[in-house]
């Protein structure tokens, strides 16, 4: 089973704008849960660290230049097609405004509306609003 397998190690990283706005990206045809809707990032590479990973994804997809983040909490999920081990970052330090380099969607998003979520990126949503707003942001 699954356990004997080494979990891959996903870079993902967390935009998020002054206001609290954060941005998220659509799954483009062809991947496993395409149509989804996640944090932008991908796999990190043989003798890449998690951060550089996470710069060069966002290039590649956006356009865009990290500039800074900080660690924020790791996820491990099992998959169908992988068991993957997600390490997110939130950044609030770059250049550029994103584009969509690979024909995927993405929005800006407050209160995350849009659906849905990659599995393992469902319960970040709510720690993500008490970073973002606090315990007063919490709606019930
Ligand atoms: N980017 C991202 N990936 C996530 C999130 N939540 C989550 O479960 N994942 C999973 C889905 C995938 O199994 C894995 C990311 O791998 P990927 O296939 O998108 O990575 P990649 O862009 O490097 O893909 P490729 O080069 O193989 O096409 O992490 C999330 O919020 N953001």
């Amino acid at each position: 089973m699954s356990e004997a397998v080494k979990p891959i190690d996903v870079a993902v990283g967390i935009l998020m704008q002054p206001n609290g706005d954060v941005l998220l990206g659509q799954r483009p045809e062809g991947k496993p849960y395409a149509g989804y809707w996640e944090f932008p990032g991908g796999k990190v590479e043989p003798g890449e660290t998690i951060f550089a990973a996470l710069q060069r994804e966002f290039k590649e997809e956006l356009g865009i230049e990290v500039l800074d983040g900080e660690g924020w909490c790791g996820v491990e999920h099992v998959y169908p097609h992988a068991h993957v081990r997600l390490h997110f970052y939130i950044s609030r330090s770059w250049r550029g405004e994103p584009q969509s380099l690979e024909g995927q969607a993405f929005a800006w998003q407050g209160s995350v509306g849009v659906e849905p979520l990659l599995p393992a990126t469902v319960p970040l949503i709510e720690w993500l609003d008490l970073v973002r707003y606090g315990e007063a942001g919490q709606s019930s």
